[in-house]
């Protein structure tokens, strides 16, 4: 398995930019919130660690992973972010409702991105069960919102070239 072991956050390997001369949006979905609480504070920790300020980090939250896309696309309309971080967790459940969710948000993500032509992060950890999402969010395969918030500081850097 290509995940077995391993941790997903290591980011030694790479030269990560400063963070310092940009601005953060951050839409974390409210299901999930044991496993979304995590991935939030790993993005924020991580963001600051590499320089960016803390009022330079605008936190809104949504119901659920479905509404990232709109809350991406609101938290755009303030057009001195230079990046936006979704967090959210969708777990299978019975239902295609898993399916749909996470379709659409991958989708929707990307269209808000182009839209504004700002990088917008896809920061949902989509699992079979809760124990996946856990380990995921500060557990044994670390931070998804560790690596969604370099990702935003790398492309924030790329897009001022
Ligand atoms: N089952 C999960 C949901 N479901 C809620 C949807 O995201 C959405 O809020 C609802 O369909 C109304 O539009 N959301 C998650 O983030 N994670 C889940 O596991
Ligand atoms: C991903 C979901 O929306 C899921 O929690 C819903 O569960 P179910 O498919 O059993 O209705």
């Amino acid at each position: 398995m290509a995940t077995q072991n391993k941790n997903l956050s290591d980011f030694s390997h790479m030269e990560v930019a400063s963070a310092s001369p940009y601005r953060f949006g951050i839409v974390v979905s409210q299901w999930n919130a044991e496993v979304t609480g995590p991935l939030l504070e790993g993005a924020f920790d991580a963001l600051t660690t590499h320089g960016a300020h803390e009022h330079a980090i605008k936190i809104i939250q949504v119901p659920g992973s479905y509404e990232l896309t709109s809350g991406a696309d609101m938290l755009l309309r303030d057009t001195s972010l230079d990046a936006v971080i979704c967090l959210g967790c969708v777990i299978q459940g019975e239902t295609k409702h898993f399916d749909y969710i996470c379709s659409a948000v991958a989708h929707g993500i990307t269209h808000v991105a182009l839209k504004h032509n700002k990088p917008v992060i896809f920061g949902v950890l989509t699992t079979d069960n809760l124990q996946q999402a856990l380990d995921r969010a500060g557990g044994r395969h670390g931070n998804k919102g560790v690596e969604a918030a370099i990702t935003a500081i790398q492309m924030a850097a790329l897009s001022a070239t």
